[in-house]
């Protein structure tokens, strides 16, 4: 374990100062700079509740480096913040907070005139080839699109001479067979291969391709992923490759970085994190995966546990400690960790025990929860007492470890929870990793 003091900053020797002005691929081939992205969403309640404005952090205080021709994996389960992140480097959704350094250059810094430019440096393939195609353009038309926005091709007979190279380069030949169709009239992999010509086809350095083969027949996913290695090495690309899919991204990634409701929980070297988890989220995804690797065999295949928190209302401290099968005191518990302990419980138990302990609690609905307490307003107070000390002493939910006291007051039972700071990125083995386990590191300000 590396223990970290809570006053230092969790920006380590992996993640270096960005310094304005300097570029930083000749400094050291960091191409992609992110430091502390936040991209917010407000929402306007719900129909019933007008005025109830709540906040999703799609993309909470997330900082990495990447360098130029490695591909960055991103991966979570849905709703982790993957696409916001690629959309958020890209500039196509609003940072709320923190920066984005392309080449040295703090791209929220740049006037809308010296942003374009960039603009064409970055692309992004997404998951749904139908959805990126104008059906209504011929291939020629809409491959060529982008050359015509950012006046890269002088002529309609220049446009097509490119747009023939890239789809060649793209595995469509001979072209002439594929200018003048329309989406429609090609296959889904043959799309995919259009869509991934017209991202190319301005000649970016940065390509954030958002699922690219999730779509696709699973008989036609490993020639398309082979095709965008190919062209990286051909065009000397820098991919970030959102997946769901583990076991790709274990032989396509040099670096991997796992979302978790916003956060970077870990990221670093590919193979490291593949061998040697150090989040327990990582850990539980990973043993979800088939991996056909001997070494990893006998291995426990545990799914994170339970579902995924609601965004609108994300737990407090460390964000997994409900499913985390190795929380403990300080991840961050909180009243409604308590309600949601006994909901699970009573699917559990017998009749009996379910009769006698609803008697002591009164019903879930009439418990008051906020982040450091549970107030039990309806049940009986002794047997209450009796009940959390058994539950308490029984060792068996790591919830207990959080409470600091429990008290009566006016006929109420009131349980209180301790401290729980949201733990910071910290270097572990290697690479970047925000859990408790680790040693406590506060993020600054918290
Ligand atoms: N424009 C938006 N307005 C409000 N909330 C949004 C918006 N876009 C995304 N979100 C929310 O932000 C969170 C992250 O969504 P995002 O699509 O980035 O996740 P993801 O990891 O890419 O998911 P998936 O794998 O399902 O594509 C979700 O809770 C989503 O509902």
């Amino acid at each position: 374990m590396s223990a970290t003091s809570p006053s230092e900053s969790p920006t380590t020797s992996m993640l270096a100062d960005a310094t304005p002005g300097v570029d930083t691929t000749d400094e050291d081939g960091i191409l992609l700079r992110v430091r502390n992205l936040h991209t917010h969403f407000g929402t306007s309640g719900n129909i019933f509740r007008r005025g109830d404005r709540k906040v999703v952090k799609a993309v909470n205080d997330v900082s990495f480096d990447l360098k130029q021709g490695d591909i960055f994996g991103l991966v979570g389960e849905s709703g982790s913040g993957k696409t916001t992140l690629g959309r958020t480097i890209l500039g196509l959704a609003p940072a709320t907070d923190g920066a984005v350094w392309w080449r040295g250059q703090n791209l929220a810094e740049l006037s809308e005139r010296r942003f374009r430019p960039l603009r064409r440096q970055m692309g992004m393939v997404f998951q749904d080839p139908n959805a990126s195609l104008n059906p209504a353009m011929t291939i020629v038309q809409g491959v060529g699109h982008p050359l015509r926005i950012h006046g890269l091709a002088s002529s309609r007979a220049e446009v097509r001479t490119k747009v023939a190279a890239m789809l060649e380069r793209c595995g469509l030949t001979p072209a002439e067979r594929y200018l003048d169709s329309y989406p429609e009239d090609v296959s889904g992999g043959q799309k995919q291969r259009v869509v991934i010509a017209r991202t190319l086809i301005t000649e970016p350095e940065l390509v954030v391709a958002d699922e690219p083969v999730a779509a696709l027949d699973m008989s036609i996913r490993a020639k398309v992923l082979e095709l965008m290695l190919d062209l990286k090495d051909e065009l000397g690309l820098t991919y970030v490759y959102i997946t769901h899919d583990l076991t790709s991204g274990r032989f396509v990634c040099d670096q991997i970085g796992i979302m978790y409701l916003g956060e970077l929980v870990e990221w670093g070297d590919a193979a490291a994190i593949y061998d040697d988890p150090q989040h327990p989220y990582t850990d539980a995804l990973l043993g979800a995966v088939p991996l056909p690797d001997p070494s990893r065999k006998g291995r426990e295949k545990n799914l994170p546990a339970g579902e995924i928190p609601d965004a609108l209302n994300p737990p407090t401290g460390c964000q997994f400690h409900p499913r985390c099968p190795r929380a403990f005191e300080p991840c961050g518990w909180e009243g409604d960790d308590l309600v949601d302990f006994l909901e699970q419980r009573w699917t559990e138990v017998d009749a009996d025990t379910f009769e006698r302990e609803i008697g002591a609690t009164g019903p879930l609905t009439e418990v008051r929860t906020d982040r450091h307490e549970a107030r039990f307003t309806a049940g009986h107070a002794p047997d209450l007492h009796t009940l959390l000390e058994g539950l308490r002493s029984s060792g068996r939910h790591p919830i207990f470890t959080g409470v600091s006291d429990v008290t009566t007051e006016g006929g109420d039972v009131v349980v209180r929870f301790g401290e729980g700071p949201a733990p910071a990125l910290q270097e572990v083995e290697g690479r970047m990793v925000a859990c408790h386990l680790h040693g406590i590191v506060r993020r600054p300000g918290e």
